[in-house]
C-alpha cells in the first residue's frame, strides 16, 4: 500500500466551513491526503462578508508550525489569507529553510464580496517575500493585477502577467485565475520550461463560488503532495474544483459555497 502523504495549510478561518482552513482540510480529505493546518487568524465571517478578525500572535503561529514539521513533515505545505507583514516574514523564514518541499502560494487579498483579509500596505511585501519561494503561486485576476501593478482585460493580459510573475517576481509556475473575467472560466498556466498551458472547465451559472480559490490551491496542494508532475496536479485541481461549483450548494445568504464532494461523485458515477 502507498504510504499516506501528508499536507499542511496555514492561513486563515471560515466559520461557516466554505473558504480558509476549513475548505483546505477538507479538499485534502476529499482528495486521500492526510490534512494539517497552522491557523494564521481567525476571521469573523459568513457567505456574506467579514465582521471582524482576530490576528494570532507571531510566537503562537511559530509554535504551532514547529509542532507540526517536529512530528509530522508535510510533504506540501500552501498559504492561504497571511494578513500582516510579521506572519509573513516568519513564514519567509521557516519555508525558506525547508528543503523540497512543495510551496503552494495562494496569494489570497480579499472574500467573496470584496472585504479585504489582509492588513493595508502589505500586499507589496508579499510579493516580495512569499511569492519568491513558491513552487506555484495561484492569483486570480484581482491579485496578479496588484502583483504586477497591470490591469488584465483579456486572455492576452493573462499570458503577460503570467510570465511577469514568473520572470520578474521569482516563483517557479503559476496558475491565473480566470473565474472572474468575461464569464470564462479559463486559466493560465505558466512557468519556468516557459510553455503556456490554457485550462478550460465548463463554466456554471451560479453565484455560489465562496472558497473556490482556496479549494483551487488545496486541490493543487495534495496533487503535489502525491509526487504528481505540477501541470497534472493543476489539471486535477481544475477538474475537482469544477464539480465543487457545478455542485455548488445554495446555503446561507450570500455567495454560498461550494460542494467539496461532488468530485467523489463524479468519479465513482464513471
Ligand atoms: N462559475 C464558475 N464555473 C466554473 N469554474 C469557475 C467558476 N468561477 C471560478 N471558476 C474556476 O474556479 C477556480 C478558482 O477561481 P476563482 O477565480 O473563483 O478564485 P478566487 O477568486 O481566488 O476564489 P475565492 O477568493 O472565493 O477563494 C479557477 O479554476 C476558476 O477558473
Ligand atoms: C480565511 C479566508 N481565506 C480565504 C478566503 C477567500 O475565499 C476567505 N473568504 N477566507
Amino acid at each position: 500500500m502507498t504510504p499516506i502523504k501528508h499536507a499542511l495549510t496555514i492561513a486563515g478561518t471560515d466559520p461557516t466551513g466554505g473558504a480558509g482552513i476549513q475548505a483546505d482540510l477538507k479538499t485534502f480529505q476529499e482528495l486521500h491526503v492526510y490534512g494539517m493546518s497552522v491557523l494564521t487568524s481567525i476571521v469573523a465571517q459568513n457567505t456574506m462578508g467579514v465582521k471582524d478578525i482576530h490576528h494570532l500572535p507571531i510566537d503562537f503561529i511559530e509554535l504551532q508550525l514547529q509542532s507540526v514539521i517536529e512530528d509530522i513533515y508535510p510533504h506540501a505545505i500552501k498559504t492561504g489569507m497571511i494578513a500582516q507583514k510579521e506572519m509573513m516574514a516568519l513564514l519567509a523564514t521557516k519555508l525558506g529553510s525547508l528543503q523540497n518541499v512543495p510551496y503552494i502560494c495562494d496569494p489570497v487579498m480579499m472574500a467573496k464580496n470584496g472585504d479585504p483579509l489582509l492588513e493595508k500596505d502589505v500586499r507589496s511585501f508579499l510579493r516580495d517575500t512569499l511569492v519568491p519561494l513558491a513552487t506555484i503561486v495561484t492569483p486570480n485576476i484581482a491579485e496578479a493585477e496588484d502583483l504586477i501593478d497591470m490591469k488584465i482585460d483579456t486572455l492576452e493580459d493573462m499570458k503577460k502577467a503570467a510570465e511577469r510573475i514568473i520572470h520578474e517576481l521569482g516563483a517557479k509556475y503559476v496558475v491565473i485565475k480566470g473565474g472572474s473575467l468575461n464569464g470564462e472560466a479559463t486559466d493560465v498556466f505558466y512557468g519556468k520550461s516557459r510553455e503556456f498551458h490554457i485550462l478550460d472547465a465548463p463554466r456554471t451559472d451560479t453565484k455560489h463560488t465562496h472558497g473556490t480559490g482556496c479549494t483551487f490551491s488545496a486541490a493543487i496542494t495534495s496533487e503535489l503532495a502525491k509526487g504528481i508532475p505540477i501541470f497534472e496536479a493543476v489539471k486535477k485541481a481544475k477538474q475537482f474544483t469544477a464539480a465543487a461549483i457545478a455542485h455548488s450548494l445554495n446555503i446561507g445568504h450570500g455567495y454560498g459555497p461550494t460542494n467539496h464532494w461532488a468530485y467523489r461523485l463524479n468519479a465513482s458515477s464513471n
